[in-house]
């Protein structure tokens, strides 16, 4: 089963209850029987499903409630759980502990989270209690300086524990609502690590404790992930170095096996290199890997090859290709997911909940493309749009120069992303040979979380469905 449909299922099964009269002992089985065929099918072990459904069973007592509606909200509510507290709350003061081996990219990820929540309106501080990897505190104050969050740390004091608690009790007078504890890393899971890792928390009681992870190796992430799930009560996971290593979705698969919610991936060395993980724009990218061919599929319906091939080894992505494929996009109705599938388009364009403003700027860029000129349209050369060119477009169109060059930075950048395209790779694969690129370049326990052939099939299909 492809795991986006996990969510979808256990949503019908929990809504087919809330159609019940009555909530008895025998819907509550047939709900939970339907949420374990689901995780089953998912790929989550036996056990598992049998803890979450006792779990569950224990949590609702069916006899000391009174009312329906409150056993489905509870129902909901556990069903649910994994998803709460994985995300600090403006204006309540958390504490996030970081922990991972030696050289995951804990202290860059630790400044790139931090960095994330500054951009959202929060007020983050950094604290060092890595005291046994020596510069360690120098990287953190160099990377927090870099992005101008506060730190706190010692050169001298040993106590990993005792830096941990003033550097929270700081941070906390001066009311900083996300007080990041990056601890020390160890080359394998010694006993020591682990023991640091508890009193470190004991101390100062993190709100949540966030495992970080090289991407890199792979599904070996499952002993690792369930190792440090189990002895420092891990709540989230963020798998680094996503870039440029095939591995990766192992490692996220295997993550996901550890039932450990995966909330943000790192994609490279600097601080914005950083992207929350949502099962469904992955899912998207990965289909953009391999020979593309998952890619090339969407952009047929974007605009067909026969039309696009000619036109790019032609020569340059011009603003009238730009126009056409918009075009196109607009005839499509709902596009959150396509949106995803166009190398190059920002990831404004494709966050959750912000489709529709993605449309509107779509709109936007248009009419700002209805005012050029045809030479302006089919430009290859760079300096051809001068300051009165622009001036020009923006009263034209009735939009600020300012928005008229953000339209032509995009441009620039999607067109660059275009000519790295495989071009001629570009055909009509609606077939299951056509997936078979696809197919080998993914890690097999990621085809199976997939739900195989047939699931990253029936998910091309489900995709492909949501344009309607
Ligand atoms: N390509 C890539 N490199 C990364 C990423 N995250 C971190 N790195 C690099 O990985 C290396 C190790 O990162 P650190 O942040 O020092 O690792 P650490 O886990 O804090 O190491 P210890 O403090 O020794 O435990 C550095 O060279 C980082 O630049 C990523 O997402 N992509």
């Amino acid at each position: 089963m492809v795991l986006a449909q996990l969510g979808g299922s256990i949503a019908r099964a929990l809504a087919r209850m809330k159609d019940a009269t009555v909530v008895d002992e025998k819907v509550l089985a047939d709900c939970l029987n339907e949420i374990s065929r689901a995780l089953l099918q998912a790929d989550v072990r036996f056990e598992t499903v049998r803890d979450v459904k006792a779990n569950i069973k224990t949590i609702v007592n069916l006899d000391a409630l009174a009312a329906g509606t409150d056993k489905r909200r509870i129902i909901q509510k556990n069903a649910g759980s994994r998803e709460a507290g994985l995300h600090p709350s403006k204006g309540k003061p958390s504490v996030v502990m970081f922990v991972g081996l030696q050289g995951s990219g804990k202290t860059t990820t630790c400044t790139k989270y931090a960095d994330y929540y500054r951009r959202k309106g929060f007020n983050p501080a950094l604290v060092c209690a890595d005291t046994f990897r020596a510069g360690a505190f120098d990287q953190l104050k160099q990377n927090a300086s870099k992005a101008k969050i506060p730190f706190y740390g010692s050169y001298i004091e040993s106590d990993p524990v005792k830096i941990a608690v003033e550097g929270v009790d700081r941070f906390r007078k001066e009311k900083c609502d996300l007080i990041i504890v990056d601890t020390s890393g160890r080359h394998k899971q010694e006993a020591a690590l682990f023991e640091e890792m508890r009193q470190v928390s004991e101390a100062t009681k993190p709100n949540l404790v966030i495992f970080v992870m090289d991407g890199s190796i792979g599904q070996a992430a499952f002993d690792q992930a369930q190792a440090f799930k189990q002895s420092a009560s891990v709540g989230a996971v963020i798998v680094t170095k996503m870039d440029g290593h095939a591995k990766g979705g192992g490692a996220l698969s295997a993550v996901a096996a550890t039932r450990s919610p995966v909330i943000f991936i790192g994609t490279g060395e600097h601080i914005p290199d950083f992207e929350v993980f949502d099962v469904k724009p992955f899912v998207s990218r990965l289909l953009g890997m391999g020979d593309l061919s998952g890619l090339m599929d969407k952009i047929q319906d974007v605009m067909p090859a026969d039309e696009l091939v000619p036109k790019l080894t032609e020569g340059a992505f011009t603003l009238r290709l730009l126009y056409e494929m918009f075009q196109n996009l607009q005839n499509m109705g709902p596009l959150g997911q396509l949106f995803s599938m166009i190398p190059g388009l920002s990831s404004q364009f494709i966050e959750k909940g912000k489709e529709k403003e993605g449309q509107a700027k779509i709109k936007r860029y248009m009419t700002i493309m209805d005012s050029m000129t045809q030479k302006e349209l089919d430009n290859t050369n760079p300096k051809l749009m001068n300051e009165s060119r622009i001036n020009r477009i923006a009263r034209g169109s009735g939009r600020l120069v300012k928005e008229v060059v953000d339209m032509l930075e995009e441009h620039k950048r999607i067109a660059k992303m275009w000519s790295k395209l495989p071009i001629n790779n570009i055909r009509r694969p609606n077939n299951r040979d056509s997936l078979k690129p696809l197919v080998n370049a993914l890690p097999p326990n990621m085809l199976n979380q997939l739900g195989g052939l047939n699931g990253l099939q029936n998910m091309m299909k489900q995709m492909g469905s949501q344009k309607r």
